[in-house]
């Protein structure tokens, strides 16, 4: 004892003096537009992991459906035949009998569209963007090829996506008719393009053309320039296809959100024509309402209902919602979903980013730029389109696939609505695929809604409900009227504000504008 207390006295106690000369290098701030910290050293910044709008996964289309283009004259552009499941289609016009979005995701103005005149047979391939410009999750590289169920991943032809399969078993077909008789004058476009500018063949090989591409669209849009009616633009979200911004109508003294797309900067610029037919086309009240679509410059302009409410997702990160609340949202997503299904419509990209909701608690579907549409000779798809932790197994394991992987992802929706986000969002993509794809569905249940769950989230697709048959579940009676919604979005636009959450920028931006 004695001995250890003389050893101890013997230590001698190290100096430290007070800090001297010492240099003020880091000068960090919060930066209210993107809702981001700034100038924060690298260690820090990695611990509040990315801003939002980049951290949110996106939507990924598989490139290798990208298929042989056929040009036709008279403003017709025909993009591939079709898979094993979907028939060739012949150069004609089908008898859906909906106004539609092609058999496979752009539009088919109408059913009785004028028929296809003259198609060219020559055919070539659109040139794809280099893979870096493709976006998430073409320049992850992670994200390796998914090997197709039972097989070894694929040795020779592989694209960055998946397994290429053989052309004919991924084809795609685009219709960009020519005003009919059937359309609405809005559809109609307003001046009126000659025949000879979209007869301009690109050369073979080199890909539907620029210019090609931009006078298809041109018969979509409306031919005025928006600018004129537009002031105050603020950028209020950004995702895969473009930037939104709200911007002040002129005319209606009204805030509007004006959806801007790079025509080149798409991993599938033929699913332009989604974001333009589909809000034109079908109306609903949880549908978001458009207003006009033009082509400026560079860009397709989709004028559109202003959501000040925000997204679905601003709720589910940051507060923990009540079933009554859960009910009161889905049932309104259920409503659009039913109404798109009833139309061989299928979203393909449902998910808490795709539901904006208006102050008043309204909720509304959008992002229609993935759509596919379904007919009597194409009841079900195959092309690998969605955001990965939201997709449905079918559609990842590369089966056929209808309106019903909608509900999958409906059900993924409710569980982001408990959890605050979906099932394997830990994971990378590309792993989260294969775990859907491969792992049981019990891995999805959860305490709450397990019931309403299992209809949803279930890999017999035959045992997976409608969403008509889901709107009379049991779990629905506890939905209330869309008002009961706004004191949230009220105490989440107060949380903005005080700065308790940086990650609702988007909120906070809104604010800024509606006063
Ligand atoms: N009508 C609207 N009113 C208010 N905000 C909107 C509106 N439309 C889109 N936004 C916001 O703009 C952002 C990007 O929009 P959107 O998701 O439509 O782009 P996108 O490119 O289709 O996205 P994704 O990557 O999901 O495909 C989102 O944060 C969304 O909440």
């Amino acid at each position: 004892m004695n001995r250890t207390f003389s050893l101890r006295r013997k230590v001698k106690k190290s100096e430290i003096s007070t800090p001297s000369n010492f240099e003020h290098r880091i000068h960090a701030g919060f930066d209210a537009r993107t809702g981001t910290y700034t100038g924060l050293p690298k260690q820090w910044q990695a611990l509040l992991g990315p801003p939002r709008s980049i951290s949110r996964p996106k939507p990924m289309v598989d490139p290798s459906c990208i298929t042989p283009v056929d040009v036709a004259e008279l403003k017709t552009v025909i993009r591939g035949p079709s898979s094993r499941y979907n028939t060739p289609l012949p150069f004609g016009i089908t008898n859906s009998p909906f106004p539609s979005v092609a058999r496979s995701n752009s539009l088919r103005i109408s059913a009785t569209a004028s028929p296809v005149i003259n198609v060219s047979r020559q055919s070539f391939r659109p040139s794809l963007p280099p893979v870096s410009q493709r976006g998430y999750p073409f320049n992850d590289p992670s994200y390796a090829p998914l090997p197709l169920r039972n097989q070894r991943p694929p040795t020779a032809t592989t694209t960055t996506f998946g397994v290429e399969q053989p052309r004919q078993a991924h084809q795609i077909t685009t219709i960009v008719a020519p005003p009919s008789r059937t359309m609405t004058p809005q559809m109609r476009p307003k001046t009126p393009t000659t025949p000879q500018t979209v007869r301009t063949q690109p050369k073979c090989g080199e890909g539907v053309s620029d210019e090609d591409f931009r006078n298809a669209l041109k018969f979509v849009v409306d031919s005025d320039d928006p600018r004129s009616d537009l002031t105050d633009y603020k950028q209020i979200g950004e995702g895969s296809t473009g930037v939104v911004d709200a911007a002040f109508k002129i005319s209606t003294k009204q805030i509007v959100a004006v959806k801007r797309m790079n025509l080149k900067k798409q991993q599938r610029r033929e699913l332009l024509f989604n974001e333009v037919s589909i809000l034109r086309q079908y109306q609903h009240p949880n549908i978001v309402r458009f207003f006009s679509s033009h082509l400026v410059d560079e860009e397709l302009w989709v004028v559109m209902e202003f959501m000040e409410g925000g997204s679905l997702t601003d709720i589910v990160t940051s507060t923990r919602m009540t079933e009554p609340q859960i009910a009161t949202i889905s049932r309104q997503v259920l409503g659009a979903l039913d109404f798109l299904h009833a139309r061989k419509v299928i979203h393909r990209d449902i998910k808490s980013d795709s539901i904006l909701l208006k102050r008043d608690g309204t909720v509304k579907l959008t992002d229609f730029g993935f759509c596919g549409q379904l007919s009597e000779e194409v009841p079900r798809r195959r092309s690998l389109v969605g955001t990965p932790y939201w997709t449905a197994a079918e559609v990842i394991a590369r089966e056929p696939y209808d309106t019903r992987a909608d509900i999958w992802s409906f059900g993924v929706m409710l569980i982001e609505m408990v959890e605050g986000e979906p099932p394997f969002f830990n994971d990378q993509p590309f792993q989260a695929m294969k775990r859907i794809r491969d792992e049981p569905e019990s891995r999805f249940s959860l305490s709450r809604l397990t019931d309403l769950l299992s209809h949803c989230i279930v890999k017999d697709i035959n045992q997976r409900w409608s969403s008509r048959d889901l709107l009379h579940h049991p779990f629905f009676v506890k939905a209330q009227h869309s008002s009961s919604i706004a004191p949230l979005l009220l105490q989440l636009q107060g949380n903005t504000i005080n700065g308790n959450n940086i990650q609702h920028h988007h909120s906070a931006q809104i604010t800024t504008v509606i006063q």
